[in-house]
């Protein structure tokens, strides 16, 4: 069928129900007017938009770690572990990379690995194969609200498991979901796929129980333009939105230029808010959240909390509602529930230290957030327009014509043509706009900015600066300076 930003109707949504519930044993588990009754009767303060609420109302930044391991009763004593001993405010489970691949057989051959060896022999929490029984004994399992986190482009099966599991948030999109994470699948595709997950939940809504969507906001992790991800994280909320989604959290990934980073929040705050409130969705809620650091992270595990601690200053600074925090064993893989509790007691001492302390409204934070915000009208004017007002049909006609372009990402169907460079300040600019719809004014500012930067190294504005930028991270700087 014909890809448009309209609710399913519940007809084709049911006969697609089927199949989706068919693609692996576990699915024939799951039953939605059960599984709304379970969900009725998960306590209101383990609901992850009643949580976040009560931190919008309590004006405080709510922390959220990473975590995931193969065997359940490892993920539940990890969990514990994370909101007794780090303190952690909500809760992830982070699902493996098979499952993120709908590669079930796989996922059983890890859980059986890691069952004879005691250890964890998958990447994350397989909760499709373990299905809605031991989905319900892990969130069951805790104090706070849990949420799935993954990086799923077919994540359709996934959703109904753990929705029925009694997680009560959801992150990811169509978009967020599919062009950073996979070579070949079109956009239109992990679309369709998303808008399922969106009227799953928006059905959930309609029977009570509200349950909280949260667009993956850092996409590649490595030098995005704030208007870029942030345009992102809108088209993605609308989508949802528009299947019924009530609660959702928009986020934004740390670029390391803190006024720029502040900005950027109070943009996404502010446009997604406008954007809802334009389309008619007045109802929603819409909290946002700050990713520490996604870039390449040092080895040395104090340099490593230097990097986690000013991740937490900056999402304090801008009001976040929560902020994703990393662990000092970043930069080697898994991290043990020791080094992730230690990451998320590092970030709440900068939290809690911070909590009187609002830089959104300087005059700098302000002048970054209006250019953004410029730059992410420019993006979305020309989505509404490509699209004829469909937003979903102008995201797919965005990408072909490179209007929206994600730096770095790995599939073909985005245009790669925009490259970004930090200016003398670390601030990211934009080197090479390719097809982004900017006014000449915008266009000009970026070149200044650069040149500026130019100007000071003794070097022509140029592709090296951004060889330069990306080798920086791992010397331990963020403009990469000629040597
Ligand atoms: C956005 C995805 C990348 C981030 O997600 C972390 N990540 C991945 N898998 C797990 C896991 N099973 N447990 C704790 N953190 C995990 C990585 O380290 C990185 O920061």
């Amino acid at each position: 069928t014909k890809l448009k930003n309209e609710r399913i109707p519940e007809g084709e949504f049911m006969a697609e129900r089927q199949e989706v519930l068919a693609q692996w044993p576990t699915g024939s588990g799951v039953d939605f007017k059960e599984a709304v009754d379970y969900q009725l009767k998960i306590p209101r303060e383990k609901c992850f938009g009643e949580k976040l609420q009560k931190a919008v109302a309590d004006k405080v930044t709510l922390i959220q770690p990473r975590a995931g391991v193969a065997l359940y009763r490892e993920q539940i004593e990890l969990l514990q572990y994370l909101e007794d001993k780090g303190g952690a405010d909500l809760l992830p489970t982070t699902i493996d990379s098979y499952t993120r691949l709908n590669r079930y057989n796989e996922v059983e051959v890890g859980i059986e690995k890691s069952k004879i060896s005691g250890r964890s022999m998958l990447n994350g929490f397989p909760a499709v194969n373990y299905g809605v029984n031991i989905c319900r004994i892990v969130t069951s399992a805790l104090r706070n609200p849990v949420q799935v986190r993954h990086g799923t482009p077919d994540a359709r099966l996934l959703t109904e498991i753990t929705m029925a599991g009694g997680f009560t948030s959801y992150e990811g999109g169509g978009i967020s979901y599919n062009i950073p994470y996979s070579k070949n699948h079109s956009v239109a595709k992990t679309i369709r796929h998303w808008q399922y997950t969106d009227r799953l939940i928006g059905m959930y809504e309609e029977a009570g129980v509200s349950i909280n969507r949260e667009p993956f906001g850092p996409l590649t992790g490595t030098l995005i333009p704030p208007c870029i991800s942030n345009s992102v994280a809108i088209i993605e909320g609308l989508l949802a939105a528009t299947q019924g989604v009530k609660d959702i959290t928009v986020g934004y990934g740390q670029c390391g230029n803190l006024i720029q980073d502040i900005a950027a929040i109070r943009a996404l705050d502010r446009m997604a808010k406008k954007y809802m409130h334009k389309y008619g969705f007045d109802d929603t809620r819409i909290t946002t959240v700050f990713h520490q650091w996604m870039g390449g992270f040092p080895q040395d595990e104090s340099k490593a909390f230097g990097v986690i601690s000013w991740g937490a200053a900056a999402a304090a600074l801008a009001k976040a509602t929560k902020v994703i925090v990393k662990t000092p064993h970043e930069a080697y893989g898994v991290p043990t529930k020791e080094a992730n509790a230690s990451g998320l007691r590092a970030t709440k001492q900068l939290i809690s230290m911070l909590r009187d302390q609002d830089l959104r409204n300087i005059p700098e934070v302000i002048n970054e957030s209006e250019i953004i915000e410029a730059e992410m009208k420019c993006i979305l004017d020309k989505v509404e327009e490509l699209g004829k007002g469909d937003m979903a049909l102008g995201a797919v006609a965005g990408f072909e014509a490179g209007v929206l372009d994600i730096p770095f990402a790995p599939n073909r169907n985005n245009a790669g043509k925009v490259l970004p460079a930090r200016d003398d300040k670390g601030a990211i600019r934009i080197l090479e706009m390719g097809n982004l719809p900017f006014s000449q004014a915008l266009k000009d500012f970026h070149r200044e900015r650069l040149e500026e930067r130019a100007r000071h190294e003794g070097r022509p504005v140029s592709l090296q600066m951004v060889i330069d930028d990306v080798y920086a991270i791992e010397k331990g700087f963020l403009v990469g300076r000629p040597e």
